[in-house]
């Protein structure tokens, strides 16, 4: 039962394989309350978010417009956020109308491009609006990156590879081209190269990124979300890898980053900053 000092959630995506997750898991935090599920998914337009989520009846109908559903939640006595798990065409138009509406947008949605994510940096700077950009939710995610920093200082040679469900629109994931930043704030230049190489099928040696790294993206059914970062160096091989069995996995990181925007006044980018 939502209370006058719980915070309003505006959830975008809500049927989708993130959203239900989310919704499961504002119905089950009490200083969470769920005003407004928005999804495009024609087949679910008006049944319940809860249903659709399994977790039962909410009574809060999924909608199929963004801009009422934001106006809904700044009725509330509270400040808004609108979590965000949708599509990579979508979100930048998405994150810049919750901003317009003084909503606080917590986006999970992978895909913005980082010309994008400075232009949202503006937008959100100058409607002094939190807004957080989190390209991966787990709390093993950003212990696998921080050990990538450490082994990072020590080793010249690194590749990354990640492994994902065939559903996945966006390659590679965010997560591993913020792992390929992570690793370039260190202003080494990695991979230098030992020979001239020719692919002879394009994409054979993954794509590159501008810190130098390659990024590999598997995509297959069986799936859900993982990541290794190799480092090679002669006669050693280190490797780190994160896997993902359930969407769960990614809920404490949500409920954090919910809490956590409205004490923003500007955009913040990645989960480490914010632990
Ligand atoms: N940051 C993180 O930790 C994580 C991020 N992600 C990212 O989240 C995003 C969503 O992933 P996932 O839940 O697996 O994807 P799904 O396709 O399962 O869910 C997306 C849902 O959003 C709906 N949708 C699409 N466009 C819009 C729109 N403009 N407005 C409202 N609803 C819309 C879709 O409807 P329809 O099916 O009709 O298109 C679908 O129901 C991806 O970018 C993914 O990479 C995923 C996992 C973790
Ligand atoms: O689409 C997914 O599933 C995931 N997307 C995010 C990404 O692109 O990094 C996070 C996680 O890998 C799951």
């Amino acid at each position: 039962m939502a209370n006058q000092s719980s915070i309003p959630v505006v959830v975008n995506g809500a049927a989708g394989k993130m959203g239900r997750e989310v919704v499961k898991a504002i119905a089950s935090t009490p200083d969470l309350n769920l005003v407004a599920a928005v999804d495009l998914n024609p087949n679910v337009l008006g049944k319940d978010a809860g249903e659709v989520a399994g977790c039962g009846t909410l009574e809060v109908p999924i909608l199929n417009d963004l801009q009422s559903s934001l106006l809904l939640a700044t009725q509330e006595k509270q400040l808004g956020v609108m979590v965000d798990f949708t599509h990579p065409d979508k979100i930048y138009d998405n994150v810049r109308s919750a901003i317009a509406y003084g909503i606080r947008p917590v986006v999970g949605t992978t895909g913005l491009s980082p010309e994008q994510i400075q232009d949202l940096a503006a937008f959100a700077d100058k409607a002094s609006v939190g807004c957080l950009i989190i390209p991966n939710f787990s709390i093993g995610m950003v212990l696998l990156q921080q050990a990538a920093i450490q082994a990072s200082k020590y080793f010249d040679h690194v590749e990354i590879i990640e492994l994902h469900h065939n559903q996945k629109a966006d390659a590679p994931s965010g997560t591993a081209i913020q792992t390929a930043e992570l690793l370039s704030e260190l202003g080494k230049n990695f991979n230098p190269p030992s020979v001239t190489e020719t692919e002879h099928l394009a994409g054979a040696r993954g794509s590159l990124t501008s810190e130098g790294i390659r990024i590999h993206s598997i995509r297959l059914p069986g799936l859900i979300a993982h990541q290794e970062v190799i480092f090679g160096a002669p006669g050693q091989i280190y490797t780190l890898r994160h896997d993902t069995s359930d969407r769960s996995c990614y809920m404490p990181g949500v409920i954090l980053s919910v809490r956590k925007v409205l004490e923003l006044q500007s955009l913040v980018y990645g989960l480490e900053k914010i632990l």
